[in-house]
């Protein structure tokens, strides 16, 4: 009880220490000592705290040597006899000659459309995504609703995991791979090198590992890029056109991608279709590509930037609507033939495409902010900016005759048509309460 007093006379230290002398009793050394610890401890926990602060937040000082895609660190729920059953159920078909598609990536922009209208023509379509967060991930979560909806499940899971993909080859014959999953977006390739080579070249390179070996093996079609064409300056952009001087690591990716199609043919006879799609755009689009974007600062006020070329050239994109890419995508499917190889060994030649998915008539980005101030009735505050040197092209022109002839493909939608169509999704998605996406 004694050793009350001492406490009772230390409850009279106001909490600005120093304005009392204190007698140098021995419990007062007891107590700085204590009280000392107790400082000692609090800041071990903060110096602690900031150290394991440092290593969650920074990207570490190599970004190819960080988590590659700083968001793979999730772990994925999957397997069971439910699981199963939903993914055995989803990729089962509805029609007598239609096929079963794995589709990754199938809760993103053109995957979510790919998937839906696969499915709506009766073919079995089973969905793979990581549901990384590069843009917002509540707008894959709206598609992944949408596409349940139409009985697509999505297997949540990355291309880089093996043995979850091999887990879906012995669960479901997958007569086809719509490969869709991918690090997009030019830009964002200086910020995060790593998430491409993550996706566009390891998760590659580990799905076509598992369709070698798969029996039998699926056919491949699978998303390259216009920007492939990097410097060349001859126009329009045709498949014979080289590609060896990529602007952009994420070009870079999609060029390594076709290389390493070529040699998956060659050693394996896997069938493989690279579609090299040209500036897609439409409802459920990519809040990080500029069309999606400006929309959103038109409407809130805010400036956007427009890119021009030296001299004040006219940087310029051959804009195509989604429901063209996903008609060629379709086509693709359709007319791709069987992989030749079995139990990871070739028996013969097999089939390897690349086609150009255009829209065979580019249009200036300044037009396409005029079309979107029309449609959206607000008059953008335009900001003309020199073409940052980060990846962007100065303009893209597809030639899409080979497309035309062996694949039946035709665009029909023009600019304007395509972001009436964008423009209503848009205002109705974000209507109601709902955020714009970040
Ligand atoms: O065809 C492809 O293979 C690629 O298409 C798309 O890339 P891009 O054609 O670069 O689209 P996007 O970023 O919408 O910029 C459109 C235009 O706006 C200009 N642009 C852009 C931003 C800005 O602030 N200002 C501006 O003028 C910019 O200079 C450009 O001229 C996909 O994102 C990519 O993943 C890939 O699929």
């Amino acid at each position: 009880m004694s050793q009350l007093k001492p406490m009772s006379h230390l409850d009279n230290i106001p909490s600005t220490p120093g304005k009392f002398k204190m007698d140098k009793s021995p419990y007062i050394h007891r107590l700085r000592w204590h009280s000392s610890l107790a400082k000692l401890t609090f800041w071990s926990f903060v110096f602690l705290g900031l150290i394991l602060l440092f290593f969650f937040r920074s990207p570490s000082s190599s970004p190819l040597s960080s988590d590659p895609s700083r968001r793979s660190l999730r772990t994925y729920n999957w397997g069971g006899p439910t699981w199963e059953k939903r993914v055995r159920s989803s990729a089962r078909l509805r029609s007598r000659n239609g096929m079963s598609v794995l589709v990754t990536g199938a809760a993103g922009f053109v995957g979510t459309h790919v998937s839906t209208a696969l499915k709506r023509r009766g073919d079995g379509v089973l969905g793979l995504d990581n549901f990384n967060d590069y843009y917002d991930p509540s707008l894959k979560r709206a598609r992944q609703a949408l596409l349940e909806r139409t009985g697509v499940f999505i297997v949540e899971g990355d291309i880089n995991d093996s043995t979850l993909l091999s887990k879906l080859f012995e669960v479901v014959a997958f007569t086809h791979v719509m490969h869709l999953a991918a690090q997009a977006g030019v830009r964002y390739a200086m910020e995060n090198p790593g998430s491409y080579v993550h996706s566009n070249i390891a998760g590659l390179v580990s799905l076509l590992e598992v369709c070698k070996s798969a029996n039998p093996q699926p056919a491949i079609v699978w998303a390259s890029s216009s920007s492939v064409y990097g410097l060349n300056s001859k126009v329009p952009f045709s498949e014979r056109d080289r590609t060896d001087q990529p602007a952009s690591l994420y070009a870079a990716t999609k060029k390594a991608g076709e290389e390493i199609a070529h040699t998956y043919n060659h050693i394996y006879g896997l069938s493989l279709t690279g579609l090299r799609f040209f500036t897609v755009y439409g409802p459920w689009g990519r809040p990080d590509m500029a069309y999606f974007f400006f929309t959103k600062d038109i409407l809130k006020g805010k400036s956007i930037s427009i890119f021009e070329a030296a001299n004040h050239g006219t940087v310029a994109r051959d804009f195509t609507y989604i429901d063209d890419i996903v008609k060629g995508c379709l086509a693709a499917l359709d007319t791709s033939e069987k992989s030749t190889g079995s139990g990871g060994k070739k028996r013969g030649p097999a089939q390897l495409r690349v086609f150009n998915l255009g829209n065979t008539s580019p249009v200036p980005v300044s037009d396409l902010v005029s079309i979107l101030e029309r449609l959206l009735k607000v008059k953008a505050k335009r900001r003309i900016m020199k073409l940052p040197r980060n990846g962007d092209v100065q303009f893209t022109h597809a030639n899409i005759s080979l497309a035309e002839r062996e694949l039946g493909y035709k665009p029909s939608t023009d600019l304007q048509t395509g972001l009436k169509k964008f423009v209503r999704w848009y205002l109705n998605y974000y209507s109601g309460g709902k955020k714009a996406a970040g």
